[in-house]
């Protein structure tokens, strides 16, 4: 049984806790039932010793299949990790949709993608990255009674995203306790109506006007400020033709969306000038959660 999930991009700018998209960076696990309880793990995290016992996938795996079955039973877990974990690419997403999903499927109960997306908002109670990471495209979500809304937008071949990932760490939960408690009247108006404008240009491809649409008060400035060399990073992609240039997640990573052609010009760029980050140019991810069977 193979089980993998995409990385996210959340907020795109003025969507807080709303808007997402899924790109081609994925986990990956493999797991079979064994006498003893083991777990692998390749890339990202396969130096981290915490990781290897009672982790976040591990704890929630166990609490479903525990729940489905009223069993207990040891699993061989394989992971094949590229997100990179507490750098705004929807790490822990990626593993709560993963630990849901794989439960489900190991205790032979066949869900929908909405269900597993419903279970897994008990673990992260923001929509905006997980429902990405389950449906794939770009999603506009939000949650009412426990349950998350959302609408998918399935993403062109011809942009791409150029992704900048600083080696700090910025912890999500951390990281929020940075914004503002409040927002006054004309914030919440212009986040409002930037975000709504930024969700009908997605829908209509309309990718110029989101440079303009993806502009934030809300939660960019202050998270940046932990990193200033993200403002840099933000005018440089600007300059170099960036249809847009957003503070991915919580950070510290930075999400630009490119045309193809100019891809590889604006990542030279990026390199060039903040040789000490690392540059990658991904496809959008359109499938969310695969499962093998
Ligand atoms: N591959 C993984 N395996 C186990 N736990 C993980 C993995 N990736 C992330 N996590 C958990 O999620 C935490 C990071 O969550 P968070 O700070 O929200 O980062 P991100 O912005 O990448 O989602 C890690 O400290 C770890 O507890
Ligand atoms: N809306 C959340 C998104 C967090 O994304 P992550 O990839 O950093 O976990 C927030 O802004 O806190």
């Amino acid at each position: 049984m193979e089980i993998s999930v995409p990385a996210t991009s959340a907020n795109l700018g003025p969507g807080f806790d709303s808007l997402g998209l899924a790109v081609d960076l994925r986990n990956k696990v493999e797991f079979h039932p064994s006498k003893f309880f083991s777990v692998s793990i390749k890339g990202e995290g396969e130096n981290n010793p915490r990781l290897k016992g009672n982790n976040l996938f591990i704890g929630i795996f166990n609490e479903h299949y525990t729940r489905l079955t009223k069993k207990k039973q040891n699993f061989k877990f394989t992971f094949y990790n590229q997100i990179p974990m507490s750098r705004g690419l929807g790490s822990s997403s990626a593993v709560i949709v993963s630990a849901v999903a794989s439960a489900h499927e190991a205790a032979g109960i066949r869900v929908s993608k909405r269900r597993i997306l419903n279970h897994a908002l008990v673990y992260e109670n923001h929509p905006d990255n997980i429902t990405p990471a389950v449906m794939g495209g770009f999603n506009a979500a939000t949650v009412e009674k426990n349950k998350v809304f959302s609408q998918k937008k399935h993403l062109p071949d011809y942009i791409k995203a150029v992704v900048i990932i600083p080696n700090k760490q910025m912890n999500t939960s951390r990281s929020r306790t940075v914004l503002p408690k409040s927002y006054s009247k004309d914030n919440a108006v212009y986040n409002l109506s930037h975000t709504a404008l930024s969700v009908a240009s997605f829908f209509n491809e309309d990718w110029e006007m989101l440079r303009l649409a993806s502009h934030d008060r809300f939660h960019q400035k202050a998270r940046m400020k932990m990193l200033p060399e993200l403002f840099a990073v933000q005018k440089v992609a600007y300059e170099s033709g960036a249809l847009m240039s957003t503070l991915s997640g919580s950070g510290s990573t930075f999400f630009n969306m490119v045309y193809d052609e100019d891809a590889a010009m604006i990542s030279n760029k990026l390199k060039q000038k903040f040789p000490e980050f690392s540059v990658k140019t991904l496809d959008f991810d359109n499938n969310g959660l695969i499962i093998e069977r």
